[in-house]
């Protein structure tokens, strides 16, 4: 059996921006997913967190047919076609998936099933991929799934760990420095795919209005980094809020978040926003026991969001 364990990501400043060669900070924290790959006579994908809307269950061939059936097998599928059209290898396998969150919360679980899939699954076709390469093949996949819209960010930041700093267009670059942080999530309807089209349609609309608010975003980031390197909680708390506001122009904030984080400014919480894809989904503050009880009164799950080093690790167990 193979195991492998993936970080789920917050990201810190520049979603959206980086889809359009903006940079980026994104960061793995210490909730992890676990992927197992267990050799089988059959392809088969079990899932510990799957909420399946409108069931429908096709007797004649005995089986289950949903739209979300799709959504949710899309990113293992690809992954499994990408090594056999590309590779020419295959091989039939028990795919296990334990998340300690629900599917679509803006924490990277696509990048995390992305990444581990495609980390657990070169294993047992006997492949030995550097963490860069899974990093590699994972953001191609990923990318692919979503309609060809998406950035390196989740994928090479699950794959690699740590604080992740994304430069213009390409490369990465790892922030050797500490941060604490507060998040929470709640529910989210849209998948970041979605809400990637949506922004897409706001970039049609008005391409000029649109690239000065990402650029603004890119600036946003590149002052953030140098306040990570400074310690500059301060200056940090102060850029999210900025960034939230951006986002929030974006058209992918909510109105409970909206209140969450100008009720946050007002109470002297250094710095809160909206983290990943949006329309729901995740919420980070600097670490503050005050935005915890904010989150618990919009419904928020907190989640252990202190950050680590570790990426994408796989095991095998005989
Ligand atoms: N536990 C899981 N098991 C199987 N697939 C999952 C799981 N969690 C996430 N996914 C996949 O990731 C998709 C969600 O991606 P996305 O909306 O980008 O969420 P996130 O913002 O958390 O990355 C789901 O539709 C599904 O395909
Ligand atoms: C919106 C975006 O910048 C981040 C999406 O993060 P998540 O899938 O919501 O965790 C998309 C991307 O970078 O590919
Ligand atoms: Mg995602």
């Amino acid at each position: 059996m193979i195991e492998v364990k993936i970080p789920l990501k917050i990201t810190l400043f520049g979603e959206h921006a980086v889809v359009y060669g903006e940079p980026a900070i994104a960061a793995t924290i210490s909730e992890k997913m676990k992927i197992r790959i267990i050799p089988n006579d059959k392809m088969i994908l079990k899932s510990n967190s799957l909420s399946i809307k409108g069931i429908k269950v096709n007797l004649d061939e005995m089986k289950l047919e949903s739209e979300e059936t799709g959504k949710i097998l899309s990113y293992i599928l690809s992954t499994i076609n990408y090594f056999k059209d590309e590779i020419g290898k295959q091989k039939n396998a028990l795919i296990e998936i334990e998340s300690p969150v629900e599917p679509s919360v803006g924490l990277g679980t696509s990048a995390a099933v992305v990444v581990g899939t495609v980390a657990g699954y070169s294993k047992l076709l006997g492949l030995d991929l550097e963490k860069e390469e899974i990093a590699k093949i994972s953001y191609k996949i990923e990318k692919s799934v979503q309609g060809g819209l998406g950035s390196r960010m989740d994928t090479y930041t699950t794959a690699l760990g740590g604080i992740m700093y994304f430069p213009p267009k390409e490369g990465y670059e790892k922030i050797n420095k500490k941060l604490n942080i507060t998040a929470g999530y709640i529910r989210r309807i849209a998948t970041t795919a979605e809400t990637l089209k949506r922004v897409k349609s706001i970039r049609e609309k008005d391409e000029d209005l649109f690239n000065q608010i990402i650029s603004t975003i890119g600036k946003i980031v590149e002052k953030a980094k140098k306040a990570i390197y400074q310690e500059n909680e301060e200056e940090l708390g102060e850029l999210m809020y900025i960034n939230h506001g951006l986002l929030m122009a974006l058209g992918v904030t909510l109105p409970p978040i909206d209140n969450l984080v100008s009720t946050a400014k007002t109470l002297g919480i250094l710095g809160c926003k909206i983290s990943g894809g949006g329309g729901g989904g995740s919420i980070i503050c600097t670490k503050d026991e005050r935005a915890k009880i904010l989150l618990s009164t919009i419904g928020a799950k907190i989640i252990d969001s202190d950050i680590i080093d570790d990426g994408v690790t796989i095991t095998e167990i005989n």
